[in-house]
């Protein structure tokens, strides 16, 4: 078993538009917790005559109460529960809610996924995500990150769609230092140094059958021939700049090569933050609509291309196999580990 508290787990919950990196915070120890109860109580309680005093009649009000001032008529006359705690103290007032809050979300949690495109330089609409665009690489992605850095997000990830024309089985597009992920890597590098730029790892974007990783013709998805195309993809990423690439196509052992080929080739202040426990899921759909990455069918060729990607994503059942994944990612140096999708999968962030 792996005792989560020996390592500070980051993970972050990806949900529809915007990936959300929460980040929690124990504010206050047991003990600070502990003095606030304490003081609290210190406050003078009023000592109910009705504890003392004879039968309390039926709807006498007892007016020397504290706690009884102002209460509307009618209200029954109780003594006081005997209660050691009450929790309610923590939360009496703004100040002291504020004070004890544990978790604490805030714009600098966000990362915000880019959908770019170079198809035109209008921006286009995604039909499954009302109200959000495929942006057009060039002074609209600069302005939407300018806008988003006003209200305090300074972390974007980057999502290319590629043209078919430039889609193969095997993906090459993935690392092409001139490929539409790596141009955007620099363009918002060279506008905003101090933006925090993620990346996608995986072959879908760029893969003609839609699978994250290289499909066999008997539609077996190949993991380790996979895992070199991506330690490229990441490379090229880093070259361009990218501050963390972000594995998200869950073959096995792909963090440990990645880590080692960006050492290697001197990049080894380059973040991975893992898609550690991702599991097979419908929330998927509009990302892939937004960039036209769902798996695809064999066609009229023999090859058989699988319909979905249970045979790398995990399976929403399993809570231990997603601690097996944990250890793996952390093991192989993983930087930052995410539960996805996220908000539906609560239960395995705890
Ligand atoms: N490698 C594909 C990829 N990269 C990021 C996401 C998740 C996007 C989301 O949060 O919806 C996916 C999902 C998928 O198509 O399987």
């Amino acid at each position: 078993m792996i005792d989560a508290t020996e390592v500070q787990i980051r993970f972050l919950v990806v949900y529809a538009f915007i990936v959300v990196h929460l980040k929690v915070t124990m504010l206050l120890s047991g003990k600070m917790q502990q003095l606030l109860a304490k003081q609290a109580g210190q406050v003078a309680q009023p000592v109910c005559p009705c504890r003392t005093a004879a039968p309390v009649s039926r709807g006498q009000v007892c007016v020397q109460a504290a706690s009884q001032k102002g209460a509307p008529e009618g209200t029954p006359v109780v003594t006081p529960q005997d209660l050691p705690s009450r929790p309610r103290r923590n939360r009496r007032s703004e100040t002291v809610r504020s004070a004890v809050r544990e978790s604490i979300l805030s714009p600098s949690n966000f990362i915000l996924p880019i959908f770019v495109h170079d198809e035109s330089d209008q921006n286009q609409p995604i039909p499954s995500m009302p109200g959000y665009f495929r942006l057009a690489y060039g002074k609209s992605i600069i302005d939407f990150v300018a806008e988003s850095r006003s209200y305090g997000i300074n972390q974007v990830v980057i999502f290319p769609k590629t043209p078919d024309h430039l889609k193969t089985p095997t993906g090459e597009e993935a690392f092409n230092r001139n490929g539409l992920s790596q141009r955007t890597i620099r363009l918002l590098k060279d506008a905003f140094p101090d933006l925090e730029v993620y990346t996608d790892v995986a072959l879908d974007p760029y893969n003609s059958d839609g699978h994250d990783g290289i499909v066999r013709d008997d539609g077996v998805i190949m993991n380790d021939e996979t895992v070199e195309f991506l330690c490229r993809q990441a490379v090229s990423q880093a070259e361009a700049g990218a501050d963390c690439v972000s594995p998200s196509d869950m073959m096995d052992g792909r963090v440990g090569a990645i880590r080692r080929a960006l050492d290697r080739e001197g990049f080894t202040g380059t973040s991975i933050m893992s898609y550690t426990a991702k599991f097979a899921s419908a929330f998927y759909g509009p990302f892939r609509d937004a960039l036209e990455s769902a798996p695809k069918s064999g066609g009229p060729s023999n090859r058989i291309i699988p319909p979905n990607k249970k045979s790398y994503q995990m399976d929403p059942g399993n809570y231990r196999e997603a601690l097996r994944e944990v250890r793996a990612d952390e093991a192989e140096g993983a930087d930052i580990m995410m539960v996805k999708p996220g908000m539906p999968y609560l239960d395995m962030v705890r």
